[in-house]
């Protein structure tokens, strides 16, 4: 069998299921792949891997974030080309009417010019799901629709195994063993070193590496964070932390609003500075800070 290898945008307004929808299909066989932000405009959020193939979930920021900003946004970011995705999920919540919003997406999705399917979302809380779905239908007159519920993960299968049909023949994108949480740590340690760097120019060279202790989602819009920015010398540790801690305070202060960017809500970023000599000749501590060999 051929090997396919594909993207998929998610697209929909708020609260209509997409994470609950990507929890979901982010089961064991997926990994989350933190791309550096600069790389892709899309950011990719999750990855279906199987024996014969790759399917690679991007969401499209501004799409679904903006209420009020509706207006303004539309002839802003959002905006889906085809060298970015094969096929579009546009996913609604068909336990409601189509509002503007929704509209405002499926016009989105037509001036892309890629094929898009109507996911109807939320299919346990309506006695009659093809009811539900048949104004958005109307609406949006898709090639292709489908009933799910991702909260109870009914009707995921099918529409797996059909997207991978039509996804292009091709090579894997990404690893197969790509692990969700050392490359999500990863980018989270990034983002702080990229402003320690910034913040304190030559003074800090390359001594300088980050690691995050601990990451935990504390409330649904609540993450914690905390990192150890670890330097080889005393005098680079005074340096990061600054004058009554007004450098640390600065670099966690920009390091957080990226991060509450990146997860969409808020973030509790709790930064150490510690010194640790030679770091950079410890095998292990590279490893442990995730530079790793690049893959052959
Ligand atoms: N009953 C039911 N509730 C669902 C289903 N899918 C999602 N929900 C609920 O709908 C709400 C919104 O779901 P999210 O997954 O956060 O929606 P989202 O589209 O990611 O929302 P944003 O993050 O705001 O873009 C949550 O309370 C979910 O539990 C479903 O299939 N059935």
């Amino acid at each position: 069998m051929a090997y396919k290898a594909g993207f998929v945008a998610l697209v929909g307004r708020p609260n209509v299921g997409k994470s609950t929808l990507l929890n979901a299909l982010l089961g064991r066989k997926v990994a989350i792949a933190t791309p550096k932000p600069q790389t892709t405009r899309n950011r990719i959020v999750g990855i279906v891997h199987r024996p014969d193939g790759q399917l690679i979930l991007l969401d499209t920021p501004g799409i679904h974030r903006a209420q009020h900003k509706l207006g303004q946004r539309m002839n802003q970011t959002a905006r889906l080309t085809a060298r970015e995705a094969d096929l579009i999920w546009h996913i609604v919540d068909i336990s409601r009417p189509p509002n503007e919003e929704d509209r405002w997406a499926a016009s989105l999705c037509r001036q892309s010019q890629i094929p898009t399917w109507l996911i109807g979302n939320k299919s346990d809380l309506v006695a009659d799901a093809a009811a539900g779905l048949a104004p958005y239908q109307e609406l949006m007159g898709y090639q292709a629709h489908w009933i799910i519920s991702a909260a109870h993960e009914l009707g995921l299968t099918d529409l797996v195994e059909r997207t991978f049909e039509v996804l292009p023949e091709g090579v894997p994108y990404y690893p197969e063993d790509m692990v969700t949480d050392q490359s999500e740590d990863f980018y989270v340690s990034e983002v702080i070193r990229e402003h320690v760097l910034e913040l304190t120019r030559e003074e800090i060279p390359y001594s300088v590496a980050v690691v995050v202790e601990e990451r935990t989602l504390r409330r649904p819009d609540l993450t914690y964070i905390r990192a150890t920015i670890y330097v080889e010398r005393d005098g680079q540790k005074a340096i990061v932390i600054g004058d009554g801690g007004r450098m640390l305070k600065q670099i966690g202060e920009r390091a957080r609003q990226d991060l509450e960017e990146y997860y969409r809500h808020r973030v509790f970023l709790d930064l150490w500075v510690k010194v640790r000599e030679k770091w950079r000749n410890e095998e292990s501590w590279l490893r442990r800070l995730g530079y790793r060999e690049p893959d052959k």
